[in-house]
Order: structure tokens, then sequence, then C-alpha cells
């Protein structure tokens, strides 16, 4: 086992497998996610996108297989693990009956970290994402887009060495993504890795160093963005990857004067 350095993966994922009843629902997935770099996960719907991230960072136990985030065995070394990782999970599960920045406190004080230093990066966050107006309302009562921009600052409260985001953009209003991409940006300038999944193609080839593409539980492409594209369009590689664009079956009783 090798502590946190820089020679190793940011994440590094083998052998992932998991089951829900009869659906496979990841089977068998690697993948090395170098530091310094900001990757892209894409895939289609049920692709296994949530699931594996959920078990590289230790939200969901995996039925074989391990994560390491910078060398550190997410599952058997738990303690160590955590301080590396920010996450912005799927579906997040919040103390919602806090407000934004209780809960901001909430997740750095959680982290070990004095009062003093939550509070200012607190009011920083708050700041840069652009969530000061939320003052006292309940997190249960914010938009789908500043939850998620509240989630995010949670995840990013105790500077995280490897963020991982799922669809960080989601829901999110163009003015806030912006803020959100150029935080991120200088995250990876700054030496940290950022893994996010995504099914906007477009941005992913905006803003990513690499990408996997995953169908099926498994990686079918992965690497640099200009090795996984091939020449060709992040989609259309997308595309020709899980099978082609396929027929749409024609819904002829859609139409607004049929009854
Ligand atoms: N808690 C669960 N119980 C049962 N089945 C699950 C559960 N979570 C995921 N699955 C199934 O596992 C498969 C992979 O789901 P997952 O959410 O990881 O896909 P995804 O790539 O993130 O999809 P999407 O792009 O739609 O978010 C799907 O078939 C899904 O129905």
């Amino acid at each position: 086992m090798s502590g946190p350095t820089s020679d190793v993966p940011a994440l590094a994922l083998r052998g992932l497998v998991k089951r829900f009843g009869q659906t496979l629902a990841v089977a068998g997935l690697d993948l090395d996610i170098p530091a310094g770099s900001f990757y892209g996960v894409v895939g289609p719907n049920g692709a296994g996108k949530t699931t594996t991230l959920s078990m590289a960072t230790g939200l969901l136990v995996p039925d074989a297989g391990e994560a390491r985030v910078h060398g550190v065995d997410v599952w058997r070394q738990p303690a160590q693990a955590a301080p590396l990782l920010g996450i912005l999970p799927d579906g997040m599960r919040l103390f919602d009956r806090l407000t934004g920045p209780e809960l901001i406190s909430y997740a750095g004080l959680l982290r070990g970290m004095s009062a003093e230093v939550v509070a200012a990066r607190r009011d920083d966050l708050l700041a840069a994402l652009d969530l000061r107006a939320g003052g006292a309302t309940l997190v249960a009562d914010y938009s789908a887009g500043m939850t998620k921009k509240i989630a995010l600052a949670c995840a990013l409260v105790h500077a995280p060495r490897v963020l991982v985001l799922d669809e960080p953009f989601e829901a999110v209003d163009p003015v806030s993504a912006t803020a959100i991409r150029a935080i991120l940006e200088r995250f990876v300038a700054a030496g940290g890795t950022v893994v996010m999944s995504s099914h906007v193609m477009a941005l992913v080839e905006r803003l990513c160093t690499h990408v996997a593409v995953v169908g099926g539980g498994r990686v079918l492409a992965a690497g640099s963005l200009d090795d996984v594209r091939a020449g060709q369009g992040l989609e259309e590689r997308f595309v020709g990857l899980l099978g082609g664009a396929t027929e749409t079956p024609e819904l002829s009783w859609l139409r607004p004067s049929s009854d």
C-alpha cells in the first residue's frame, strides 16, 4: 500500500462489481483517473455511472473490486480516504432542515476543521456560488439549482484533493454554471482532480482533459479527450460506441388533433 503521492492515479478503480437483484449495474469496471485531470464520465441512462462513482467514493459497498484515492483504499482505510475526497452525490441526501450557511458549517466541522476556518470558507463559498441571498431559508425550501450549489459548497469546504461530482451542472442556471466552471477550472489548475459525470457532450468537450465512455457497467473507451474522440465529435463517438443511433418508433397517436 502506498500513501498519498502524486505519481499514483488520483482515483484507481479495479474490478468494481455491483448487482441489484437481477441487474448487473457495474460489471467489473477498471479505470485510472490521472492526478490533475478534469475527467468526464459519460454514458447512456442506466450505464452504471452513478453506481460506479458511489462505490469509488465510499457511499455504496461494492460486491467486488477496489477503489483507491491517491493510493489510499477507500473501503479499507476510510478515515484516511475521506479527507481526500469531495463528493457531490446524485439525489443528495442533505440535512435540509438547516439553512445553507449552517449546512456548510456542519460539513466543515464534521471534517474536524476549526470554527474560524469554517466560517471564513463558508462566507467565501456563499459568495462564489451566489448563495448569499439564501440567508435564513432552509435547504428544504431551496430550488433544485440552489440545492446543487449548496451541496457543491459542502464538497469543497475541506479543500479535498479529488472532487467527484455526479452531474454538477444539472438544473443550474447559466450564470451559476459559469461560476462553478471557474471554481472547478481553478481547482484543477492548482493541482486538484475533478471527476464528473454528465450527459452534456459539449460541456465535457469544453471542460475535460480526459473522458471515459461507460456502457453496460463497463468502460467502453477511456483516455485523453482527443484519444477517445479519435478525430470525431464526442457525441458521434459516443453514439458509435453505444451501437449507433436506433430508429425512433413513430408515435402515430401523438397528434394534438387525435382523439
Ligand atoms: N438502488 C438501486 N436499486 C436497484 N437498481 C438500481 C439501484 N441503483 C441503480 N440501479 C440500476 O443499476 C443500473 C445502473 O444505474 P446507475 O444509476 O448507476 O446508471 P447511470 O449511468 O448513473 O444512469 P443515469 O444516466 O440515468 O443517471 C440501472 O439499471 C439502474 O436501474
